[in-house]
Formats: structure tokens, C-alpha cells, sequence
């Protein structure tokens, strides 16, 4: 069933592109997330790690010239200091290359940070400057690096409580989602168009913007919440889907925890319904933006779910895992996904693959940002005029955390500006949008 080989389409967006969302633009959640939101992450990653203390090589040590060190100088927690340096070198230190010269990814990065050598964090693009601060955690974690800390995720703490504490959501949701798949072919369209909006409400749980400990943000009334999508695909997707069969799926994932649960879910319906014989999800290959999703959290959601005392979530924690043993679903990951990249700038390889699938699903606000370059469009561009260049039909879900959108009615900007002037950061608002090229 997949479309045609869409390569041959242009690459990038016809429309002629604005100019890049910059963390400089004083005033700016953009400004913000560079100058305070980013420190207080880095500073999080000290306070939720038990980082030890290290014993510094003697020649890395700037002892007093001639003197010997001190015990103190030779005992230096050298993670914590890295992490430190990191938080003083924001916003308005200079970018560097990176030094963990281990690391599968050390070519491609210093390759993209060619270009702003000597500027600071606010006069690099934003998403740049994000999507590098979290690979930076990364070198001061000694992520990269054999030894103890190699393989770390920094976040893991998060990402546990992410979980834990939507439990009385996912033990709700559980048993209306094993009747519908228990439903098969038979399972009513609606059930699809609720399904895909728990999956764009669990994109509110996100804990670079809300850690796990301001509360659990996974209940949520779906029809009340229909107000708050300011463009509703969902009928267009629905009927979409209802025409496959043995399909294949993407899914370009984004947090772990609630959100995680909630795409499962709309995943299980899929496969449940055989709408698609396989589904791939797309997930990061490393730790980034606090909560994103890798290979191991997938099973480690699955295995926290098997444990929940609950029958009713036991169960569908087995069909997942059966999913995966039987190669339905199909965890997969590449580099493309942490880099700073627009998804125009997608690698052929990433992209021919991607054009042999029949839809592609992209969760969240980060993703959505590189589907439109993070420019500032004006906010009434029509999505599908944007997006072309992508190598399947798609859907995006999206709350809005960031200042930037497409495809909105001048009326509906008017009235959120009067009734709500955070409304494209605060989450509140979401859009389902199709683009079927
Ligand atoms: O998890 P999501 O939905 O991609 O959200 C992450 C995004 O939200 C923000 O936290 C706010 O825009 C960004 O820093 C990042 O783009």
C-alpha cells in the first residue's frame, strides 16, 4: 500500500521560508527557555543524580604554579563541575565544539556548529540552541564515554516519576481500551478519534516544561477538551485509516511516560484492528529534552505495566510485549532524530525509508517545530502548504509550547490573543492536523 516513491518530490518546502525563531528575540518564551529554562533543567540533572566524586588526573589539575595540590583539588566531583560550567556558560557563552570525540554522533555536531563559531547561545536558532544544550548534558554526563557513567540517562529519575504518577489514568483508560481492541474490526471509528485524542492530550505531560513533581497532568475529560484542538483533522484521519489494511504505520514519537501510554494505546487499536500489519515507531537514540522516548523506555513502560496490580493493565502490557516478540511493532532509532535538523534536512537514507510508509503520526511540540523549520510562519500558513516536502501523508499532534503555528483562522488568532495571551506556550491548546501529499 505505501504511496508511491515520493523522493522525487522536492525536498523543501515550496513556500519561500521565514526568518528562524532566535532565543535573542528579547521578551520571547524563545529568550526565556535559553536564559532561565535551560539552566534550571541542567541544574535539576545535578540535583536528581547522584553524580560521585572523581579523582581528576594530576596533570588536568591548575594547581597554584609549583605547590602541590591540595586534597581538595584532587578530589573533584568533575560531572557536577561540567554540569556547572554548562549553567554559567548561558545564555551568553560562547558555543563550542564538543569534546566527547567517542561519541557516534562528534562529526555530525561539530559539522553543524561550523557556522556559529563565536556566537552565543541567544544568536544561534533556537531549536539549534536547545537540541545542543541537551547533547552538552550529554558530554558533561560522560554519556559517550567508557566507564561507569557511559549509557546513563541522565533523566531516568523523571521519566520513572513521569509514570508513576499517572497510574490511576492509565488504570482508567486500560479497560475501555482492551473492549475496543477485544472489538477487532468491528471497533466503532469513534473509538479511533478518542484514542487519537488521549494521544495528543498525553502530549501536555511534558517535564521540560512540568517535572514530574508539579503533579499528574494525564487526567483529562476528552470531549470538553475537543474546545481547546484549534484544527481538527481528526475526521479526515479517521476516514483515512478506515480505508487500510496490513498498512504500514509510522510513528515519530516523543515523551516517554503518559504520552508513551496514550500513542501505545492508539498503536494497539492499529495493529488490534489490523488497519496496519506493522507498526515502526521512531524513537531517540540517546537522552534529550528531559522526557523524549529511547528504545529502553519502551520496554521499561511495558515491564512497569506488567507489575501494576491491576488485571486489566497486566494484560495489555502483554499484548505490547507480544507485539514486539512477533515484530508488529518495530522499535527503531537513528541520529537524525537528536540533531538540530528541520525535517526537510532529513538524510535520503532516513527518508527513503520513511516514503515506504502509508502514514506517518508525529507527536509533540519539538517535532512540530522541525516540521516547520522553527520560523516564524505566519500563523494562517496552511500547514499542508508548508509541509510537501515530506516523504509520506502525515499527522501531526501537537499542544502548543512554543511561539510558533500554522494553518489557524485570523478570527480564532484575534480571539486567543484577547482571552488568552499565553496561548501558545501554556500548553492549553492543541492541534490534529493531516497532510496527505
Ligand atoms: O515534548 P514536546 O511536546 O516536544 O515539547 C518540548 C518542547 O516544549 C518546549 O519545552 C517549549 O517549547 C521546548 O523546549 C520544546 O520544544
Amino acid at each position: 500500500m505505501a504511496q508511491e516513491n515520493s523522493l522525487s518530490q522536492s525536498r523543501f518546502p515550496k513556500l519561500p521560508l521565514p526568518p528562524q525563531i532566535m532565543g535573542s528575540e528579547i521578551g520571547s518564551f524563545a529568550y526565556n527557555t535559553v536564559a532561565h529554562r535551560l539552566p534550571d533543567i541542567a541544574q535539576r540533572v545535578i540535583d536528581d543524580n547522584k553524580f560521585p566524586l572523581a579523582i581528576k588526573p594530576l596533570q588536568n589539575i591548575k594547581s597554584r604554579a609549583g605547590e602541590t595540590p591540595t586534597p581538595q583539588e584532587f578530589l573533584e566531583n568533575s560531572i557536577v563541575e561540567n554540569l556547572q560550567t554548562l549553567i554559567q556558560e548561558l545564555p551568553y557563552g560562547k558555543v563550542r565544539f564538543l569534546k566527547d570525540i567517542e561519541a557516534p554522533d562528534i562529526a555530525a555536531w561539530n559539522n553543524y556548529l561550523e557556522p556559529y563559531q563565536g556566537n552565543n547561545w541567544l544568536d544561534i536558532p533556537w531549536y539549534f540552541a536547545e537540541a545542543y544544550f541537551y547533547r552538552r548534558i550529554l558530554e558533561a554526563t560522560n554519556y559517550f564515554i567508557p566507564g561507569d557513567w557511559q549509557g546513563f540517562d541522565p533523566f531516568e529519575n523523571q521519566k520513572r516519576l513521569g509514570i508513576l504518577t499517572s497510574s490511576k489514568s492509565i488504570q482508567a483508560l486500560s479497560p475501555l481500551l482492551n473492549k475496543w481492541v477485544n472489538s477487532g474490526q468491528d471497533s466503532h471509528p469513534d473509538n479511533l478519534i478518542a484514542l487519537l485524542y488521549i494521544s495528543l492530550w498525553g502530549n501536555r505531560a511534558d517535564l521540560s516544561l512540568w517535572p514530574a513533581e508539579s503533579g499528574d497532568r494525564s487526567s483529562i475529560d476528552i470531549h470538553q477538551q475537543k474546545a481547546y484542538v484549534l484544527a481538527d483533522n481528526t475526521d479526515a484521519i479517521a476516514n483515512q485509516i478506515s480505508r487500510f489494511k496490513d498498512a504500514r504505520i509510522d510513528f515519530i514519537i516523543d515523551n516517554a511516560g503518559f504520552e508513551l501510554f496514550g500513542d501505545l494505546c492508539l498503536v494497539d487499536f492499529l495493529l488490534a484492528t489490523n488497519a496496519a500489519k506493522t507498526i515502526y515507531l521512531q524513537l531517540k537514540a540517546h537522552p534529550t529534552f528531559v522526557s523524549d522516548a529511547m528504545i529502553k523506555d519502551i520496554h521499561q513502560t511495558i515491564e512497569f505495566l506488567g507489575k501494576d496490580s491491576d488485571t486489566q493493565v497486566q494484560m495489555l502490557a502483554s499484548r505490547w510485549r507480544w507485539y514486539i516478540e512477533s515484530d508488529r511493532l518495530r522499535l527503531c532509532h537513528d541520529l537524525f532524530w537528536t540533531s538540530p535538523l528541520a525535517f526537510w534536512e532529513m538524510p535520503d537514507a532516513l527518508r527513503q525509508e520513511l516514503s515506504e510508509s502509508d502514514l506517518i503520526l508525529i507527536k509533540g511540540d519539538a517535532n512540530y517545530r522541525r516540521l516547520l523549520g522553527d520560523r516564524h510562519w505566519p500563523f494562517t500558513t496552511r500547514f499542508e502548504d508548508i509541509v510537501t516536502y515530506f516523504p509520506a501523508p502525515m499527522v501531526a499532534l501537537r499542544t502548543l509550547k512554543a511561539e510558533l503555528a500554522s494553518g489557524l483562522q485570523l478570527e480564532q488568532i484575534e480571539t486567543l490573543n484577547r482571552e488568552d495571551p499565553q496561548w501558545l506556550t501554556n500548553g492549553r491548546w492543541g492541534v490534529i492536523q493531516f497532510a496527505n501529499s
